[in-house]
């Protein structure tokens, strides 16, 4: 025989009663199962509301009403007209008797525990008698059964303890004479010797069905509820938590215990002593196999089995000389706390025994502090203990699992994850039993927390990068749409999703914590975005507190670059193809990197130079390995690479960098291009990677424009000087082409001085054989000194830029 039980939202509407009872048609045959039933969703939250209010002098007749409005909604939807009428009329009886005691508390603006249990019983009794009513459409012999009288228990109301024997021989007893029957339990409920209602605690029906399946030596306890099951992690925090298919006893509890509130602790026990498994099934989901919590729970590859937390919680640390090699310190304080029923959630002491930090519900922190403040008052005055403060705005995050017994390097996994994206650890503790780690930590990191740990445990899964993106012109544009159409085929060899969760241009912003979808971001940004702040867009980025985040610079603006410290400082990757940053002081350069190497967050730019030729990355390479770089010659900017390869024949100077500008090698603005800036600007990022603290005045620029231009303020007037010294250019051409040369502006890095020329230079130099918008660079180093390192290709473009934003978010992701 088997015990189900089902939760408040498997009974919460008429929907989900007749999902139930196409469960109890399943289930019901040779012989009937136990069906426990715990009060209408949200019922007893209003019952306990109703009672404050009461005792407060407030008014709850409107509560009182709705509740009534629910149970009758149900019944008018689920019954035909002329069997309403019964049931209809034994709900207004409770709802009756439930008004009066209100009235009363009301009256007397008191609230005893006792009453407080016995108000909230009619939130159970309600809702069996309902179901039972409309379960008789289908199965005759359903009855409603009072588990309160069933039930024994001491006197402690609100989390009453059971007597076991006295009541496992009243179920048995009310058993045999009505196994022919369909028994419809109220869960929660229990009494005194008196016959007075106590209730099992909150989640108490749960552990009603355990008690009924100890009693009856039931083969299994069904758990029905709205989750497929018990979880890796809480859902709402961690999307990608999946269901576990077995568990352990221990783990089960573990994991309930801190927050997964699937399962009601207590429910384990009855069930573990009779070694009857409990399965955790989704009534929303029947097909779905859940959870089984049993003996011999198969070892599974997962190192651990899941996350719990505890969203709020609040420690004390008591510290001092008096406690040092004093035996029964420990003992004294915490005999106190628990006589005085406050619970300790969690206990870490230094080996030094200088200091005790011990975790409280928020709730009971004020006591703790006044109960250690009087029973240790003669050590405080004597200063032989330190005044304990109280520390709130924190929360427990905990990984379970029996498998890290056995596994080295759990821990290291768990503090690397944190590290890495930027959470402090304020206390840690692992029980003995090894079943679990917990560790204390801001209320504000816990979503990142948990979400950084689920990836690091487990990484065979799908991992995600949370991206947010400034600048949506040119390279931006691009990128998503390189992000959706690569999409599934990262997830699917490289189990990486990446996702966009917030992008802005100049104008508009627009951030999402569910992320963005790629194939309506524009209309998305323009209907639904804010007006673009951009220390606004940062603190939202922050705030979102996400784990695996980037922050992506596609713009060519000063304004995001004042924000990469901070960025970096709060734990988040910048990838970025905006060169001004790396290219303005010299100290700002070194910055970013020191960050990035602090807080364990990357700091990729390989765009900057040459866009997505791997110039920066293969620098790096020769200067970890240890190698030393001699010289670099180099042509890197496409835009001059593009004219020069096309200035030719009759075409005038003006229309091929228009052409250039088309085709997007330029700059937003191309005087950046033609006045030898943009390259400039790399070839001071290069010598800055290879070793050489240069600045800006540094680099000594031989320009190709006619004084004219350089002095145009604005691009029209850019373009019309470049038209009226067409001579200037067409001079340049022929003089090349007399010499059987090509114009090529080329730069050098040499003996730690950088300079940028504009050169003639004939089919013996390796850089006269160029096309298109072609970069290439040659590094002399001291392993490449006979022959050069030479990497050589399209140096601008949209579609190889943003493939090189692409490739160094991904490389974000490897990490
Ligand atoms: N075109 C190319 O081949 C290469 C370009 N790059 C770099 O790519 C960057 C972007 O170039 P494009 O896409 O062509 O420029 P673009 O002018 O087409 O787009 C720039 C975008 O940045 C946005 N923006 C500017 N200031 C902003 C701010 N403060 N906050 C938010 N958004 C802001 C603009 O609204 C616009 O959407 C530049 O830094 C450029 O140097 C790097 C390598 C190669
Ligand atoms: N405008 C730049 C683009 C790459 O950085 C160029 O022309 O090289
Ligand atoms: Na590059």
């Amino acid at each position: 025989m088997n015990i189900l039980k089902f939760g408040g939202t498997s009974v919460g509407s008429a929907q989900s009663i007749s999902a139930l009872m196409d469960i109890l048609k399943k289930e019901t045959g040779v012989e009937n199962p136990i069906v426990v039933l715990s009060a209408m969703g949200g019922v007893t939250n209003t019952l306990l509301l109703m009672a404050e209010n009461a005792r407060s002098g407030a008014d709850y007749a409107d509560q009182l009403k709705e509740i009534e409005t629910k149970h009758f909604e149900v019944i008018r939807a689920l019954l035909p007209a002329g069997a309403q009428n019964p049931v209809l009329t034994k709900l207004k009886i409770y709802f009756n008797e439930l008004e009066d005691i209100l009235q009363s508390v009301y009256t007397l603006r008191e609230l005893s525990l006792q009453t407080k249990d016995l108000i909230l019983s009619y939130g159970e009794r309600c809702s069996n008698v309902m179901v039972s009513h409309i379960a008789r459409q289908y199965f005759a012999n359903s009855v409603y059964v009072d588990g309160a009288e069933l039930i024994k228990t001491d006197g402690n109301f609100g989390q009453a303890k059971v007597n076991t024997q006295l009541t496992e021989t009243l179920i048995r007893d009310f058993y045999e004479s009505n196994k022919d029957k369909l028994l419809f339990v109220t869960g929660f409920i229990s009494s005194n010797e008196d016959g007075r209602v106590t209730t099992l605690g909150r989640g108490g029906s749960d552990y009603t069905a355990a008690i009924w399946g100890a009693a009856l030596n039931a083969e299994e306890i069904q758990i029905w509820t709205d989750v497929d099951g018990m979880l890796t992690a809480d859902p709402r925090i961690v999307k990608k938590a999946f269901s576990l298919p077995e568990l352990s006893y221990i783990e089960a509890m573990e994991l309930s215990y801190f927050g997964a509130k699937v399962i009601y602790p207590p429910t384990m026990t009855p069930a573990f002593l009779k070694k009857i498994p409990i399965v955790i099934k989704n009534t929303f989901n029947v097909d779905f196999p859940g959870t089984y919590i049993k003996h011999g729970a198969q070892a599974s590859s997962l190192p651990i089995k899941g996350i719990s937390s505890i969203d709020e919680i609040s420690i004390l640390n008591l510290s001092g000389s008096g406690m040092v090699g004093k035996a029964g310190f420990s003992g004294r304080l915490f005999s106190l706390l628990s006589r005085e029923q406050v619970n300790v959630v969690l206990i870490t002491q230094s080996s030094s025994e200088h200091s005790i930090t011990f975790a409280v519900k928020p709730t009971d922190a004020l006591k703790a502090l006044a109960l250690i403040s009087k029973e240790f008052e003669l050590e405080l005055q004597a200063r032989k203990l330190e005044y304990p403060e109280v520390e709130n705005g924190l929360s427990i995050l905990a990984i379970v699992g029996e498998n890290m017994k056995r596994t080295p390097g759990i821990s290291g996994r768990l503090f690397s994850a944190l590290g890495r994206n930027g959470v402090n650890i304020r206390a840690i503790a692992q029980g003995s039993s090894e079943y679990n780690i917990s560790v204390i930590l801001s209320r504000a990191d816990l979503s990142k927390a948990v979400n950084a740990v689920h990836d690091a445990f487990y990484s065979d899964l799908k991992k995600t990068l949370n991206i947010f993106c400034l600048g949506t012109g040119n390279i931006g544009k691009t990128l998503f749409q390189q992000l959706q159409n690569q999409m599934p085929f990262l997830a699917k060899n490289n189990d990486l999703q990446v996702k966009v969760m917030g992008v802005s241009n100049t104008r508009k912003m627009y951030l999402n914590p569910d992320g963005i979808d790629l194939t309506t971001w524009e209309n998305v940004l323009e209907e639904q975005g804010d007006k673009a702040d951009l220390g606004e867009f940062i603190k939202q980025m922050k705030n979102m507190n996400l784990a695996n985040c980037v922050f992506v610079d596609n713009t060519a603006s000063h304004n995001p670059i004042q924000f990469y410290l901070d960025v970096l400082q709060s734990s988040i990757s910048v990838v970025t193809c905006n060169k001004i940053g790396n290219s303005a002081e010299y100290d700002q350069y070194v910055a970013f990197k020191e960050a990035a190497r602090k807080h364990g967050v990357e700091f990729y730019y390989e765009t900057n130079v040459g866009a997505g030729l791997p110039i920066i990355r293969t620098l790096k390479d020769l200067m970890l390995s240890g190698d030393r770089i001699a010289s670099i010659e180099a042509i890197l900017s496409g835009t001059i690479s593009y004219i020069f390869n096309n200035f030719k024949g009759d075409r005038l100077f003006h229309e091929v960098v228009k052409e250039a500008q088309d085709l997007g090698y330029t700059e937003p603005d191309p005087r950046d291009d033609l006045n030898g800036k943009d390259f400039m600007r790399k070839m001071l990022i290069l010598a800055r990677d290879a070793g050489y603290a240069l600045e800006e005045k540094d680099v000594a620029i031989e320009s190709m424009l006619p004084a004219a231009c350089l002095a145009a303020n604005s691009v029209a007037d850019f373009y019309q000087e470049m038209e009226k010294n067409a001579a200037h250019f067409e001079n340049l051409k022929q003089e090349a082409a007399k010499n059987n040369k090509v114009l090529r502006y080329i730069g050098k890095l040499e003996d730690g001085k950088v300079s940028i020329t504009l050169q003639m230079v004939d089919d013996s130099h390796p850089f006269y054989m160029l096309s298109g918008s072609d970069n290439i660079i040659s590094f002399i180093t001291d392993r490449y000194k006979e022959r050069p390192l030479v990497v050589k290709g399209p140096g601008a473009g949209a579609e190889v830029t943003a493939a090189g934003v692409f490739a160094d978010i991904i490389n974000v992701g490897k990490r």
